[in-house]
């Protein structure tokens, strides 16, 4: 595939003390201390901080930003009208209903619309007021945000694209992010999205925490998603003095502002508070090599956990290429009601459950307690497959967005969106009896 991307470069590890200096501008970073009373270049030392100053040094997330001027300088915020966010989780009733959504509209082409403005909220719960719930978002757009910067003083986007490759400048410098792969863009971090075709994609948004890696537990200090794999951009920065727009999602809503210079003018920084992205074909993949089928979590690339020990307020999983080899067992996903809610989505091919119908760009909710598995097709052919090692979900890569939230469906999502499917209940009709009251069926 042709990308638009210059080779960019990035710093490796997970959560990890950064620091980086644009090479423009050498010894711009302050040695020995964060506050000088002058910083080299005479730069604006700025703290963006991402957790509470007395937060457990292993929570503790902050960043200090070496800045041409500080983000202080700005017009006041006004409403900013465009775009399908919201947090009001009463637009609809509530329906426990299983959904699907075929794909979703890339942005008609006789419009431009950048990421802000391509942005609509599906489903979600919860209040960032009270730091508490998700929002589930899908993007939509054709232009790049030009002048325009965004940030978030709600929470965390977690941005995984389906359609386009995305070029992210943030105040920490740049990163390209493309379908299979994702980034993390925590709370207040100013970006800009850089698009050159039409472009779409989920955001699963977090209120309350930051995104971890999951525990391993017995499976050792290695595996699944390692931490050497996720990428931060290097420090580049840019100085202009002409008019650019800074939007803020401030409780649920946006809002825009002027300022008579570029936001992205971060010439140094330190710290482990940062965007990253990471590329999901790096996944190590663990399962079952007995039988049985694995829950899957064991596809957990990154965790956002409640207060309740084990309990994610939002999994990101990934269902990715892998050998299929368990013996006397039923392969696919089991039959299941959950205590959970499942919001799913799919970047590539085809999901092993369900092999018609949910399509790359489109997606499912299963609420709490909502029964579903595989459809009638993958019933009846995996419980006859000869049970040989075989590739399974070869070029393909569904994910899901789980919470242990009950998730409220928007007007966009159930109804502007024009997407939800009326038949999906019906991959299920064709599973008929097959018990015959004799033990060898
Ligand atoms: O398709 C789903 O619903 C997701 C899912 C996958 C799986 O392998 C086991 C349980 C489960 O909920
Ligand atoms: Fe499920």
């Amino acid at each position: 595939m042709q990308t638009m991307s210059e080779k960019i470069e990035y710093m490796s590890g997970f959560g990890s003390e950064f620091s980086s200096e644009d090479p423009r501008c050498p010894g711009s970073l302050p040695k020995g201390q964060n506050s000088p009373q002058k910083c080299p270049y005479g730069l604006y030392a700025e703290q963006l901080s991402g957790s509470a100053f007395t937060a457990p040094r292993v929570e503790n997330k902050r960043s200090w930003l070496y800045r041409i001027r500080p983000s202080a300088g700005h017009a006041p915020f006004e409403p900013f009208q465009k775009g399908n966010i919201t947090h009001n989780w009463d637009e609809q009733e509530p329906d426990p209903n299983q959904m699907r959504w075929n794909p979703f509209d890339l942005p008609d082409k006789t419009k431009n619309v950048d990421f802000v403005e391509g942005l609509n909220t599906v489903c979600g719960a919860g209040d960032p007021k009270c730091k508490a719930g998700i929002a589930i978002h899908i993007y939509s757009c054709n232009s790049s945000m030009g002048n325009r910067a965004f940030y978030n003083a709600d929470g965390d986007f977690l941005i995984v694209p389906q359609v386009g490759e995305l070029r992210i400048k943030t105040e920490f410098g740049k990163m390209c992010v493309q379908p299979n792969e994702i980034c993390v863009i925590q709370q207040g971090m100013r970006f800009c999205v850089e698009v050159s075709e039409d472009s779409r994609g989920y955001v699963l948004e977090v209120f309350g925490q930051h995104f971890v890696l999951p525990d391993l537990g017995p499976i050792g200090a290695n595996g699944l998603a390692n931490p050497r794999d996720f990428l931060t951009p290097l420090a580049c920065y840019e100085d202009l003095d002409s008019t650019h727009e800074i939007i803020s999602k401030y409780q649920g809503k946006l809002f825009v502002c002027q300022q008579d210079h570029s936001p992205f003018d971060v010439v140094a920084w330190h710290g482990n508070y940062t965007p990253y992205k990471y590329d999901l074909a790096n996944f190590n993949v663990i399962n079952s090599v007995s039988f049985d089928h694995c829950d899957p979590s064991i596809f957990t690339v990154l965790t956002c956990q409640s207060e309740k020990k084990g309990t994610a307020i939002a999994d990101f999983v990934i269902f990715p290429p892998r050998w299929s080899v368990q013996e006397h067992t039923f392969r696919p996903p089991y039959y299941h009601r959950n205590c959970m809610s499942e919001f799913m989505g799919l970047i590539l091919g085809q999901y092993e459950a369900k092999k018609g119908g949910f399509l790359p760009g489109g997606a499912t909710l299963h609420s709490m307690m909502t029964p579903h598995g595989p459809d009638f097709k993958c019933f009846s052919e995996a419980s006859e497959e000869p049970l040989k090692p075989c590739r399974v979900a070869e070029g393909t890569q569904a994910f899901m967005f789980e919470s242990c939230l009950g998730l409220a469906v928007t007007k966009w999502g159930y109804d502007t969106c024009q997407k939800l499917d009326p038949e999906y209940f019906k991959c299920w009709q064709g599973l008929k009896k097959n018990f015959t009251g004799s033990k060898f069926a």
